[in-house]
């Protein structure tokens, strides 16, 4: 039931979830099992509503007053932000907002910092598999895709920012509970609608952290290479674009079109093209033209 104005309540419409049936998360209980001595997560904090978290990380990375391992989660966001300028909509316990501060350098040179935001992308999927029960798969390079109805919807996405010399804040959100009324673009989805066992953020979260946890330690440990840490064979075991006719629409407007073959040494996809030459794509949307075979 939903609180109206004049303190009455009315009938919810069928197929939303309620206040009562999506719970705050438990900040005492996320920090206490992932804030360790010897850890990455070095703080973690939960706000009831932000603009945007990536925008306050960064903005308390600039002044110098949080570490590496900061973690700063918000139950809504009134101007999350997307990859390219987009608006990210992030209604209030519907899903997860999460954005965390790493430090990479000086173990894993800058030309490999690329990489955060799929190595994100894998921890995430891991995560939502293993504790939501839902099968995820990665477009390349930020989107994680979740199957309704037989259609790929986008139900998360990855936003890396460079603050600074040395700074990286990484934004992740997860559509959790989002009921089909809800969705803000027609493409989208949410772990609800896939068919998700349970849409509990917190075991979510903590999982999406853990998960995140090990992957960064293991890409550092390896100075960032995507093959010795596994990430480049977890990535592409993962991807729904390899593989697939594409059209890139690259930054300026340009668009190719291809088969998207691989993925280079530094996270750029590879396409070969329908004039029959190869090209690397570092930014831009990626549209999949046929379903996967
Ligand atoms: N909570 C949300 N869940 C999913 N998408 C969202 C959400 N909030 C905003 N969006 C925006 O919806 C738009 C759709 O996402 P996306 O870019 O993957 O699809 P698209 O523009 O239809 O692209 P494509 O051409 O790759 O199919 C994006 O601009 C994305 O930022
Ligand atoms: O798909 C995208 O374009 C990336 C979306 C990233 C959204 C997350 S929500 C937490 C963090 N704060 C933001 O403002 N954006 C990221």
């Amino acid at each position: 039931m939903t609180a109206t104005p004049s303190g009455g309540s009315a009938p919810e419409p069928p197929g939303r979830w309620s206040d009562l049936e999506r719970p705050p998360l438990n900040a005492t209980g996320l920090r206490r099992a992932l804030v360790r001595p010897g850890g990455l997560w070095t703080s973690l904090d939960v706000v009831e509503v932000t603009g945007s978290t990536n925008t306050d990380l960064a903005e308390r990375a600039a002044a110098g007053t949080v570490p590496e391992g900061a973690v700063l989660v918000s139950e809504e966001q009134s101007a999350g932000r997307g990859r390219l300028d987009r608006h990210w909509v992030a209604p209030a316990r519907s899903g997860i907002f999460v954005s965390v501060l790493l430090r990479p350098g000086p173990a894993v040179p800058a030309t490999r910092w690329g990489w955060l935001p799929l190595l994100a992308g894998v921890a995430t999927a891991t995560a939502v598999s293993r504790t939501a029960g839902t099968d995820t798969a990665l477009k390349w390079p930020n989107d994680l895709l979740v199957t309704v109805d037989g259609e790929e919807r986008k139900a998360g996405g990855v936003l890396s920012e460079r603050v600074g010399d040395g700074d990286v804040v990484l934004g992740i959100g997860l559509n959790v509970s989002l009921g089909a009324d809800e969705l803000p673009v027609p493409g989208a989805g949410s772990l609800a609608l896939a068919g998700a066992v349970s849409t509990d953020r917190d075991p979510i979260l903590r999982a999406v952290l853990r998960s995140l946890e090990q992957w960064y330690g293991d890409w550092r440990a390896a100075e960032g290479d995507p093959a010795r840490s596994g990430l480049l064979e977890a990535y592409a075991a993962g991807c729904a674009t390899l593989g697939r006719a594409v059209r890139a629409v690259l930054p300026g407007d340009r668009e190719i079109s291809g088969e998207a073959v691989a993925l280079d040494g530094d996270g750029r996809l590879v396409l070969r093209t329908d004039g029959g030459g190869r090209e690397a794509v570092g930014a831009g949307d990626i549209v999949h033209l046929r379903p996967r075979g």
